[in-house]
This record gives structure tokens, sequence and C-alpha cells, in this order.
């Protein structure tokens, strides 16, 4: 559940050792024991009962980790062979004292800048026990060479903590970077697991208490957390599943207003309002533009349509921001954007209805997004909120990558470097909740703290697949759940129904963003 940087994992290891008196060497047996269990457990599942494994070893307290896992896995029938990355005289502390306790039991032990990659010859498998959160840049020369050779050998690849050469706190990976099939994560899992690319070189991530009470995470205000039924109930207040009140009429689950689709995108709004239904939403009513609403009529009966004044040209430049604001009295949600088009002048177009509808819990998403970009631009890029008013009621923003770059004033690239910490710190800045979408959304909230979601497949990114999730939000929205709980819920469930869609085809290629609401 808890994601931390390794500046917290070092101080909650500080805590752990100095206040509460768990020796270090105690966490060390802890860690070395996990990762060969979960290197056993990896070539069990191959097949292999037995195997032998090479221990990649590190200077630090990684190193460390890979000596004791070397022990247990001999104790538990499979052989281990040491490969030092650096001469063992230059361990020091904890992990020195491994060594000796490893030379003294015979383990075998090669140096690497000696054997290279014939070091680990008749090997099943690796441990990669070279860096972990005490990492500082790319990795040096041995190290890297070192990197190489295991990414290489073919051979399946256990890291200690996190794959070496990947940044723990963003999830960037160096060049090398390990890629693992397996990550066993001490103690609680580092935020750079959860984000691409850092999530491909971990593998599978295995969390793997080791003695670290959990309980001083939470002291410790740790603000990252990995989105599912635990943090769902313990963060955020949810009952999971979601579920509906036996005593419900529709006025129950209140009522959404989608305010989305243009001429040339009229199924934006009809997949929005769609999936504001199909998440729960009592009532949906769709605004769009007058031509649309008989051409549009029955392709949504459970939706209740408002034609708003566009000229006769399928348009919202000719919409009055105060009749749109007046639709939007009374309801729960107001989900903008989704098929909006641009003209000149709407972002003043946008701000008026931002203000105008003041007191309804609001979603913006696509263009609605470019349209604050674009009056952030004018008011000296990235200060978008600087000049609007804050609203009464709660503001979700579901930018892609390329779309926060236009709200922040920063390249794509900058925004994929920390995408958690951008979140957090866009959120917390603005009073907005934001789901940062793309491969593990991350959901920030106004306070600061971030969600980050791991259901959902590349079969996703697809057209509408955006409109569905921001209806979801909406729909949620309506419910009565608050934007952080909607934000988070909406962009999980939108997940979880891509990764059903995808299986029921057994493909995640040519899924529609239909199929996700279907799903749902
Ligand atoms: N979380 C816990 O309670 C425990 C964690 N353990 C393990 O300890 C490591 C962190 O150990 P640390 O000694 O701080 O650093 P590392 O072993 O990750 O590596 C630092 C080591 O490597 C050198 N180095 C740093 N950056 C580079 C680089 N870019 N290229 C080459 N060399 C580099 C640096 O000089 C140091 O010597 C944690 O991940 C856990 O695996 C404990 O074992 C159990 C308790
Ligand atoms: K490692």
């Amino acid at each position: 559940m808890y994601l931390v940087t390794s500046d917290e994992m070092r101080r909650l290891d500080r805590q752990t050792i100095d206040e509460f008196g768990i020796p270090a060497l105690a966490l060390m047996e802890n860690a070395g024991r996990a990762i060969a269990e979960e290197a056993v457990r990896l070539l069990a599942g191959a097949g292999k009962p037995r195997g032998a494994w090479a221990i990649l070893v590190g200077k630090g307290n990684n190193g460390g980790d890979g000596l004791v896992c070397a022990r247990h896995l001999r104790e538990l029938g499979h052989d281990a062979v040491l490969v030092y990355a650096v001469p063992p005289e230059q361990l020091a502390g904890e992990a020195a004292a491994q060594r000796d306790i490893a030379e003294r039991l015979g383990i075998p032990a090669r140096a690497f800048a000696d054997a290279g990659a014939a070091a680990w010859d008749g090997c099943d498998g690796l441990v990669d026990a070279l860096l972990g959160t005490g990492t500082a840049g790319a990795p040096r020369e041995p190290y890297a060479a070192l990197i190489r050779a295991a990414n290489a050998s073919g051979l399946p690849i256990v890291a200690a903590d996190i794959p070496s050469g990947l940044n723990a706190d963003t999830g960037e990976t160096a060049e090398p970077c390990i890629r693992a099939a397996v990550t066993v994560a001490l103690a609680l899992a580092k935020r750079g697991l959860l984000q691409h690319p850092g999530a491909e070189a971990a593998g599978r991530v295995v969390v793997r208490p080791i003695g670290i009470p959990e309980a001083l995470a939470a002291a410790m205000d740790v603000r990252a957390f990995a989105l599912g039924e635990r943090t769902f109930r313990e963060k955020l207040g949810l009952a999971w599943p979601l579920r509906r009140q036996a005593d419900a009429h529709k006025g129950t689950y209140g009522h959404a207003l989608v305010a989305a689709g243009s001429r040339a995108m009229s199924g934006a709004g009809l997949l929005a309002a769609k999936a504001a239904l199909r998440a729960g939403s009592g009532l949906v009513s769709w605004a769009l533009p007058e031509a649309l609403a008989l051409p549009m009529a029955g392709r949504l009966p459970e939706a209740m349509l408002h034609g708003v004044p566009d000229d006769g040209r399928g348009d919202w430049r000719a919409a009055p921001p105060e009749a749109l604001a007046a639709l939007a009295a009374g309801k729960q949600a107001l989900v903008i954007g989704p098929g909006l088009g641009r003209w000149e002048g709407d972002g003043a177009w946008l701000r008026a209805v931002w203000e105008a509808a003041d007191g309804v819990p609001l979603v913006a998403d696509a263009d609605a997004l470019n349209m604050l970009a674009a009056a952030g631009e004018q008011g000296g890029g990235g200060e978008l909120f600087a000049a609007w008013p804050r609203r009464k009621a709660p503001v979700v923003l579901t930018p892609h990558p390329g779309e926060m770059a236009r709200l922040c004033g920063l390249s794509v690239r900058e925004v994929q470097r920390d995408r958690i910490g951008l979140a957090q710190r866009f959120a917390e800045r603005h009073g907005v909740t934001l789901a940062l979408k793309g491969a593990r959304t991350v959901v920030a909230t106004p306070d600061g703290t971030a969600y980050v979601n791991a259901t959902g497949n590349p079969g996703m990114a697809t057209g509408g697949s955006g409109d569905v999730l921001a209806g979801i939000i909406g729909g949620l929205l309506a419910q009565g759940l608050t934007a952080e709980q909607a934000a988070a819920a909406g962009v999980y469930l939108h997940g979880e129904a891509g990764d059903r869609a995808a299986a029921a085809r057994a493909t995640e290629a040519g899924l529609i963003a239909g199929d996700i609401i279907e799903a749902l």
C-alpha cells in the first residue's frame, strides 16, 4: 500500500534501528531470506525445484542482502556462488560482516573483473544485489558492465529491493538497468517500481516485510500509495467494492450533467454520458449543441438530452455559459470537455462556465484542459489558476501527459520524468484533484497525497478511452463520492474494466472505448 522514496526508506531504516533498536543485521537477515524464498519460488514456478544461483554482490547493504540471500538459498537446497562487483575488501559495515560469514561458510566467490560472464556458467538464475536505494546516478563501471552482462545472460534475474540502475523515486531507468523477472521490494514498495519505465524493468514486484513496523510509515506521513482494496478502505474511506444501498431510488445516486460532443466528435459526448450511467449515476443529462440533439436522440435512451444554442453549426461557440450553468444548477457533477472542440476565445467561455457553475463538482477533460492551458499561456504560462477564482465545489482534472505538459508549460519528457512528484505539487498548488493519465495513472489530491493505479493495459490507448474515464469519474461524483474518492476509484475501475474487456476478447489489441463501458 505505501509507496516510498529512497529518502523516506532511509529515514525509516534509521528510525527502526536507532529508536526501536532493531539491529540492521536483523533487518538484513530478513531481507536476504525473503529474496531467497522468492528466488526459489521463481524456479519452482519454472519447474525447477533446485537450482544454481549467481549472486551479484555490490559494495553497499544491497550487496549485504545478496550475501545473506546466498546463505538462505543453500539452506533451501539451492547452490549459490558469489560474484563480487568490486574487490570484497572494499565492503564495509553490515555488508562486510556478511562477507566474512559467507567466507567462513565456504560459499564460493568470484570477482566479475576476473571471471566475466563465465562467473555464472551453469547457473539457472541471477540475484541482482548490486545497487539499491543508495544508488546515486547511472551505474558506474564496473557495475555497468556487470549489469549489461547480466541482462545479456538470458537468465532470470531476481532484483534485491530495486533493479540496479532504477531511479527508485521517479521510475527512470539508467542505461544500463537490470531487467528483472521479479523484484523483491524490502519493507515497502519504492515509488519507481510503479512508474514506467521502472515498472517494466522491475518485472513482478513482491513486497516483503523485513521487520520495519509499518506503523512507522503512517507516522512518518508517507504521502503516496498504490491503489487497491486496502488503500480504498484505509486511506480513502471507501467501502470496497462500492455497494448500492438497498433502499435506493434514482435520486439516491445523483444527477450528472455531461457537456460534451460537437459535430465532428459527437461520440465523445455519447461515451462520456454512457460511462457516467454505467458508473452508477442515478440520472445523466447530456448537454450538446442543438444541431446534434435530434441526430443523437435515442442513441442513449437512458440519458436526457439538452440542446444548447449553436446557430446551427453543431459547436459550442454560441452556447451561452450561463445557460450551461443553469443546466448544471442542482446537479451533483458536471463533466466538461470531451469532444467540445476549440474556438477563438474559448478560454474566456470556459472561465465563465467555471465560475457560473461554481457550486457543482466539475470534471474537466480533453478540450476543457486545453482551454485551461491556453488561458494559462495568456496569463503567463502555467499560472492558469493564479487568475482563476477558487471554486466552492471541487475540481477534477484528467490530463494525459501532453495535456499536462501544456497545463504546466513543460515538455512531455519533463512531465514523465517524475510523474508522482509533479502531480503532487500541481494538485497541492492549485487545490485540485488530478488524474495524470498514462501507464500507471497517478491521482493526486489537494493535500498532496498521490495514489498510483496499476490496473489497465496498453489496449486502452484508443480513441474515446479518456471520454469514458471522465464519464466514470463524473458518475461517481454524482453518487456523492468526494473528488479524491471519485478520481481514485474511477481510475481503478476504468483500468479494471479495460482488463476485463481485454480478457473477454482474449487480446488487448482491437479494444475500443465502448468495450470498457460494457465491462464496467
Ligand atoms: N530498507 C531497509 O531497512 C534495509 C535495506 N537494506 C538494503 O540496503 C540497501 C541500501 O544500502 P546502501 O548501502 O545505502 O546503498 P546501496 O547498497 O544501494 O548502494 C550504495 C553503494 O553503491 C555505490 N553506488 C551508489 N551509486 C552508484 C552508482 N551510480 N554506480 C556505482 N556505484 C554506486 C555507493 O558507493 C555505495 O557503496 C537497500 O536497497 C536494501 O537492499 C538492508 O539490507 C536491510 C535493511
Ligand atoms: K538491486
